[in-house]
């Protein structure tokens, strides 16, 4: 185990080194050790059920983009909307944006960028879900940097920040993300997007020394990208000042509005020097959006809009996923099987680009340490490794050196690596938002991808959420998923009944519901798309016809699922299914598991 510790770091840090590092265990070795060494029992596990997920692996087109696949009904709510673009051209976007999107390759918008867009140019708040991998990153960035060039000037010229006097930076745009990985691959985009501009993207992140964040802001910045503890830090220290600040994005916003992040939130919006709502504009984005937060970012948002591409949390159907039903002795030998299995057939038996979740630090080590010694090039990605490791592990995944990642959560939001063919949920996480979030890091931007989860008898709270999911993007569900989801369960701390509320009332837009008070139903609501023709109810799926699955057209969001229940959050309940909020009593809050386990959220690695 030392060994293999001590090769992988060797590997990890000469992440970017060309074969040096490898020289002392080469690829090929771990290749034929792998494919050879079958070593755990293999007769333990389902063998045929190994061999169906890896060939279903084998036969995705991964080099094969479908955009078109994000072509699926988009739901804007609100008052006043503004049109969609119909390509970026037509977006109102300065000629300097055009110049970089042209340079990045984007040949047309995402639904989410068409919708997204022209609402953020017109200065409108938002709210923005959509799915997984579905150009998110671009939909806020680009709006941004061609509505600062087009205010003109720069919010700071250097010489009011130099080092001898310290004057405080002060950016016009503030992207906040919550992790340190986000924040960076952010920054990076948006360096792309603002290129030859003069405009200066910086970020701000912890688990670094501040000290060249500081200089860099110090160099003057119109957009920061940054975590929330970070950035708290800074102004705290003088350093920052948000008084200029024109735009505020929360990517992740689900995540940022948590019980985790929300006291820091508050803090910068609400007791900083930031413009109040309406002198700012304010713009929230993510693949989920339970209604609990949606209520909660009412705080942060005026007059908002809502989009919703697909239906909220969502996944894509570009991922194919399977669950298998394990018990926890089986996980090891089972995923052994399906990481050899993978491998063959491929040039050099390289292993496909693959991601393995699970629940905590020790485990993410303890699997990677084990994974080694069986012969497979992993590194592993945690709150409990230094910022500088965390670097280098996904830089090392990333160049495919060591081709499988065991992660924690800390890796299951945001990230952007291309070419994930498989994302294993060794162990499932507490809620269904993460699962959406974990398995979208494969079938991004148009390719397929694949996603397997070990499924458990403890895992059983969550079997309605991944159901529903499952069977609104159309994958395979076995039969005993069906029976979990049908059979009640007690206590337990998944949330897994919360997140797959279907609509009940119709509605995603959470304003759309009875309950809330202040909307006046007015506003222009419409609907686009259409690709969900036909339902579900019928082809292939009559085997669930009797469960109360409506299927059928548009209708299938508001009738058959019956919601889930909140039992087991404590609460009792108040929501009846679907996105709009329905009990009489205040709304429980959203207080999911902490990524670790542990309540620390510095000490989880999210910020
Ligand atoms: N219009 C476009 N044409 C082609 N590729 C695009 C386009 N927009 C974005 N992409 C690419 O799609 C990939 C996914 O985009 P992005 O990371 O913004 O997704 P996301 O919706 O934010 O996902 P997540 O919910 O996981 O954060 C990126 O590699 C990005 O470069």
């Amino acid at each position: 185990m030392a060994a293999a510790a001590a090769v992988e770091n060797a590997v990890e840090a000469g992440g970017d080194l060309d074969g040096g590092a490898w020289s002392t265990v080469s690829r090929s070795s771990y290749s034929s050790t792998a494919v050879g060494g079958g070593v755990v029992a293999a007769e333990e596990v389902a063998a045929e059920k190994v061999a169906e997920v890896a060939e279903g692996l084998a036969g995705l087109e991964i080099g094969d983009r479908r955009l078109d696949k994000y072509d699926i009904p988009v739901e804007v709510s609100g008052e006043g909307v503004p049109p969609p673009a119909v390509g970026f051209e037509g977006a109102g976007l300065v000629e300097a944006v055009l110049r970089n999107v042209a340079r990045c390759g984007y040949e047309s918008p995402t639904p989410v960028q068409r919708y997204a867009i022209p609402i953020a140019l017109a200065g409108r708040d938002l709210m923005a879900c959509a799915q997984t991998g579905s150009g998110k990153t671009a939909a806020f960035c680009l709006p941004v940097v061609s509505g600062l060039l087009a205010a003109g000037g720069s919010g700071i010229g250097p010489r009011e920040r130099s080092s001898f006097n310290r004057a405080a930076a002060k950016p016009r745009a503030l992207v906040l993300a919550p992790t340190r990985e986000l924040a960076a691959q952010i920054n990076e985009e948006a360096k792309k997007f603002s290129l030859q501009t003069g405009l200066r993207v910086v970020v701000a992140y912890g688990g670094t020394p501040m000290y060249n964040q500081l200089r860099d802001l110090e160099r003057g910045a119109d957009i920061l990208v940054a975590t929330p503890g970070r950035l708290v830090d800074m102004v705290e220290r003088s350093r920052l000042s948000l008084e200029a600040i024109k735009y505020l994005v929360m990517d992740e916003a689900d995540r940022m509005l948590d019980m985790g992040f929300e006291p820091q939130i508050r803090m910068i919006v609400e007791r900083m020097n930031m413009p109040r709502k309406p002198m700012r504009q304010t713009m929230l984005f993510s693949a989920t959006f339970p209604p609990e937060i949606q209520r909660l970012a009412l705080d942060f948002l005026s007059n908002y809009i809502f989009i919703t591409v697909g239906r909220v949390g969502s996944s894509t159907d570009l991922i194919m996923q399977k669950v298998e039903l394990l018990s926890d002795g089986e996980k090891r030998g089972y995923l052994l099987d399906l990481l050899q299995r993978q491998s063959v057939g491929v040039a050099n038996s390289k292993q496909p680009l693959t991601l393995v979740f699970v629940e905590t630090k020790r485990e993410a080590d303890s699997l990677r340490y084990w994974l080694y010694s069986k012969g497979f090039p992993t590194t592993s990605i945690h709150g409990g490794r230094t910022q500088q490791e965390r670097e280098s592990a996904l830089r090392s995944f990333k160049t495919g050196h060591t081709p499988i990642m065991v992660a924690t959560d800390v890796a299951s939001r945001g990230l952007d690596v291309p070419n994930v063919a498989h994302v294993i949920n060794y162990d499932l996480p507490k809620s269904i938002e993460d699962y959406v979030h974990r398995i979208g890091r494969t079938g991004r931007a148009g390719m397929a991808g694949s996603a397997t989860a070990f499924f458990t008898e403890s895992d059983h709270s969550l079997a309605k959420g991944l159901l529903e999911l499952m069977t609104e993007a159309k994958q395979d569900v076995p039969d005993w998923l069906v029976q979990y989801a049908a059979r009640p369960h007690h206590g337990g701390s998944s949330c897994g009944g919360r997140a797959r509320r279907s609509g009940g009332s119709g509605g995603r837009d959470f304003r759309q519901g009875s309950d809330y008070p202040d909307y006046t139903g007015g506003g222009d609501s419409y609907s686009r798309g259409g690709s969900f023709s036909g339902g579900r109810g019928g082809s292939g799926r009559g085997d669930r016809g009797g469960r109360g699955y409506s299927g059928g057209g548009r209708g299938d969001r508001g009738g058959g699922y019956s919601g889930g229940g909140r039992g087991d959050r404590g609460g009792g309940g108040g929501y009846s299914g679907g996105d709009s909020y329905r009990g009489s009593a205040p709304p429980p809050r959203y207080y999911p598991s902490y990524p670790m386990g542990t309540a620390d959220i510095n000490a989880s690695g999210w910020n």
